[in-house]
């Protein structure tokens, strides 16, 4: 795209912004099924991007990318008068009679930029609560899936208004060109290293960011738990789309492994149907430069051609191989032998805070311990990825992992802005006038009263102090007018 088309569908965004269109929430409704249809009518145009960019299997397809969506949007359907609706606060005494409330508006023109690993989810999720948020949205999918990245550009126009959503694709310069523009968010998913040019960019405008960033995510397997159930439920995790998941799990503490990759891929994953590729060359020439110098316990072999990397295992691996100084993104688990529970606190805890934490153990006590004394984005135990799937649970990461969440709800919130709002009446004056000047000892110890006692938003309890207000202001009333004599009949 040219830099003067990426300025024009920005300005195009925010001025479609103004005329206040995305307002209403039918309209936020209609575009919400737009993108549900969108989703239905392309089922197959989704699959065959999905295969040319990653080999992705259609179950696959469907799992990791469709569903999760049309659930999201499922959600906000059903979700949006709630969310939208002004969600009333408790109040202290001096407010007691007016109304006080959050109310949720649109944020303004955001942006979100996709990675090349779930190219549809990881654009399509977002936007989903930006679009119920009330906002105009620049998209700019990752341009390394770009069989995804040219088909987004054809669909979203033709399903969602064109002027409020408009798709910018491109490489490192038209993202460089369009991170100069201004915008009132940023959600980017990618690597830290961008992630920090993202950021960087966003503080010349002051622009908040959402950062859905990566690192290594830790898998501590403790003896007291079901060894081959561990190991295939980590498997699954490690390997599905090729090792390319943000959350998989990274490397294992252990010194066990059941290998349950047989039953998985077969004699040869490169001929099953169920085995991704690596997304291109450099990141295959990448992953076998971390393979470089280990002995390799399984697996390991690999075809440039067809950008296949077999399921690779790498026991005994020292914490200072390369292969453990970066997120491996790809098919390859190093395994790294701990003494036990402490250790393996500890080696989390001398790293980055990870996006996830995965812990295999029957020990309830273990659980909460680990759980307390590291700290990640999200913790799975006894499974690997799941809460990813679960919307009511903020999905983000914590330190180099990221800033802020989504998913659900939490999208929403992400994308909009919590106006406190106070809507006062003339009515019950003697209340605020406690505040005016001249000031006095008596009015200073009223004004701090009212101002400490905050009380709860039940209506029944706004009717019982509304009452006492009423009774509060009437007998302010009468001790005013005394004021108001001793004033007059003792000046100075
Ligand atoms: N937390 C999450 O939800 C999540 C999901 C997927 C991937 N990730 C992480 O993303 C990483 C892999 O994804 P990726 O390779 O697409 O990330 P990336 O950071 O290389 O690229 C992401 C986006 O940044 C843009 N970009 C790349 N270089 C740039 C530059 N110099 N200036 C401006 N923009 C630039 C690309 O166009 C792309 O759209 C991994 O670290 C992974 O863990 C995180
Ligand atoms: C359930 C796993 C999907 C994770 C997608 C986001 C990270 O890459």
């Amino acid at each position: 795209m040219e830099m003067k088309g990426i300025q024009q569908a920005v300005a195009g965004a925010r001025m479609a912004y103004r005329t206040g269109r995305t307002r209403p929430l039918a309209f936020r409704v209609k575009q919400l099924k737009a993108l549900q249809k969108m989703l239905t009518e392309n089922e197959d145009k989704i699959f065959q991007a999905l295969k040319k960019d990653l080999h992705k299997s259609q179950f696959d397809v469907a799992i990791f990318e469709v569903v999760g969506l049309q659930n999201e949007i499922t959600l906000a359907l059903n979700k949006l008068p709630d969310w939208t609706a002004p969600e009333f606060v408790s109040k202290n005494m001096l407010t007691i009679m007016d109304e006080v409330y959050i109310h949720r508006e649109p944020l303004g023109v955001v942006l979100i930029m996709g990675a090349w690993n779930y190219p549809l989810a990881l654009v399509i999720q977002p936007l989903i609560g930006a679009i119920a948020a009330g906002n105009a949205v620049v998209i700019k999918p990752s341009e390394v899936s770009e069989n995804m990245a040219q088909l987004l550009q054809k669909l979203l126009p033709q399903y969602l208004d064109k002027e409020l959503y408009p798709v910018v694709n491109g490489a490192v310069p038209e993202t460089t060109e369009l991170l100069k523009l201004q915008f009132d968010h940023i959600l980017f998913t990618g690597s830290s290293s961008v992630g920090k040019i993202v950021m960087e960019a966003a503080a010349k405008h002051l622009t908040p960011v959402t950062l859905e960033l990566g690192g290594k995510s830790p898998c501590y397997i403790n003896k007291n738990c079901n060894l081959d159930v561990a190991c295939r439920r980590i498997a699954w995790a490690r390997y599905v789309n090729c090792g390319q998941t943000c959350i998989a799990p990274d490397y294992i503490l252990f010194n066990i492994w059941l290998d349950p990759l047989q039953m998985f891929y077969g004699d040869d994953p490169q001929t099953s149907p169920d085995y991704g590729r690596i997304v291109n060359r450099h990141h295959l020439s990448r992953l076998l430069s971390l393979l470089e110098g280990l002995k390799v316990t399984h697996g390991g072999d690999y075809n440039t051609q067809q950008l296949y990397l077999a399921p690779t295992i790498v026991a005994n691996v020292d914490p200072n191989a390369k292969v453990m100084q970066e997120e491996i993104f790809g098919p390859v688990l190093p395994i790294v032998p701990v003494a036990g529970a402490e250790d393996a606190i500890n080696f989390i805890n001398n790293r980055d805070k990870p996006l996830a934490l995965y812990i295999f153990t029957n020990d309830k006590k273990l659980i909460n311990r680990m759980i307390a004394e590291t700290s990640s984005g999200g913790v799975t135990v006894n499974d690997c990825m799941i809460h990813y799937s679960i919307s009511s649970l903020p999905f983000g990461g914590i330190g180099k992992s990221g800033i802020g969440a989504y998913h659900g709800k939490f999208t929403f919130e992400t994308f909009s802005h919590r106006r406190a709002c106070v809507i006062k009446s003339f009515r019950m004056e003697s209340l605020n006038s406690v505040r005016y000047p001249p000031a006095t000892e008596s009015k200073l110890k009223w004004t701090r009263w009212l101002l400490m006692k905050s009380h709860g938003s039940s209506r029944m309890k706004q009717m019982m102090i509304g009452l006492l207000g009423v009774l509060i202001a009437m007998a302010l009333k009468v001790n005013n007018k005394y004021l108001h004599l001793y004033s007059a009949t003792h000046p100075g």
